[in-house]
């Protein structure tokens, strides 16, 4: 899978079940709209919308299982729990919260995708991060990528923003490790994506500037306001 991305812009069809546009079949269309538009990847959230997703688009997916814990803050792909839906879903790749935070159930990171890696030895990992030291940290362990995903939304980063101080952190992330570094989080604009692949990102995740139009709408009418 990492080859197909390289360069190329993966479209995350996320909608929760708060959101208008949650559904598996919505999801589908929404990644056969990003397929027509010339999209490499799919980032998707459950197993139900990965495997529409599968079978309306060819694209190799990034999937998460979003899910909240009582006793920790991590909720992308937290648990063993939530390697075994993916892996059920068919998905090229997953994506886990790979910062240094507790996780639920006391489980530790190394141990899940060791969990991950022996269920499916060809499946590859991604490694969302919030901060250069997760990004150190996933360079020992079997990860295939990094993504900046959590950056602004850890207690640490609360309301950091990706593309502030001309991409800082991603230029920081892409300076210190060798893994390749996906840009995710606050890519608002075609200009904004290129941006983070010339400053050596691998590839670019765009989510809500394509997929949410409620998100879209709001920057529209604060632009009239
Ligand atoms: C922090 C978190 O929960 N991020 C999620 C991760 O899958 C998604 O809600 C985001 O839409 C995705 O990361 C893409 O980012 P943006 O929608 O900003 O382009």
């Amino acid at each position: 899978m990492l080859i197909e991305i390289k360069k190329g812009l993966i479209v995350s069809c996320q909608a929760l079940d708060n959101e208008p546009l949650h559904g598996s079949k919505i999801m589908a269309k929404m990644a056969l709209a990003a397929k027509q538009g010339g999209a490499s990847g799919i980032r998707a959230n459950s197993k139900e919308d990965i495997i529409a997703i599968k079978k309306e688009v060819e694209l190799p997916v990034v999937g998460i299982v979003k899910r909240n814990y009582e006793d920790s803050e991590v909720f992308i792909t937290a648990t063993k729990k939530e390697i075994n839906e993916l892996i059920e879903s068919g998905c090229e790749m997953i994506a886990l919260d790979a910062t240094l935070r507790t996780r639920p159930n006391g489980e530790q990171l190394e141990e899940v995708i060791a969990y991950a890696k022996e269920l499916k030895p060809s499946i590859q990992l991604m490694a969302d991060i919030s901060s250069v030291e997760d990004a150190i940290h996933v360079e020992s362990l079997p990860f295939d990528c990094v993504s900046t995903t959590l950056y602004g939304y850890t207690n640490e980063t609360n309301g950091c923003k990706l593309y502030e101080d001309d991409f800082k952190f991603l230029k920081q992330v892409v300076e210190k490790v060798s893994l390749p570094v996906v840009a995710e989080g606050n890519v608002l604009t075609p200009e904004m994506a290129k941006r983070v692949l010339d400053l050596g990102a691998h590839a670019v995740v765009v989510g809500g500037a394509i997929t949410r139009p409620q998100q879209i709408t709001t920057r529209f009418i604060e632009g009239i306001n």
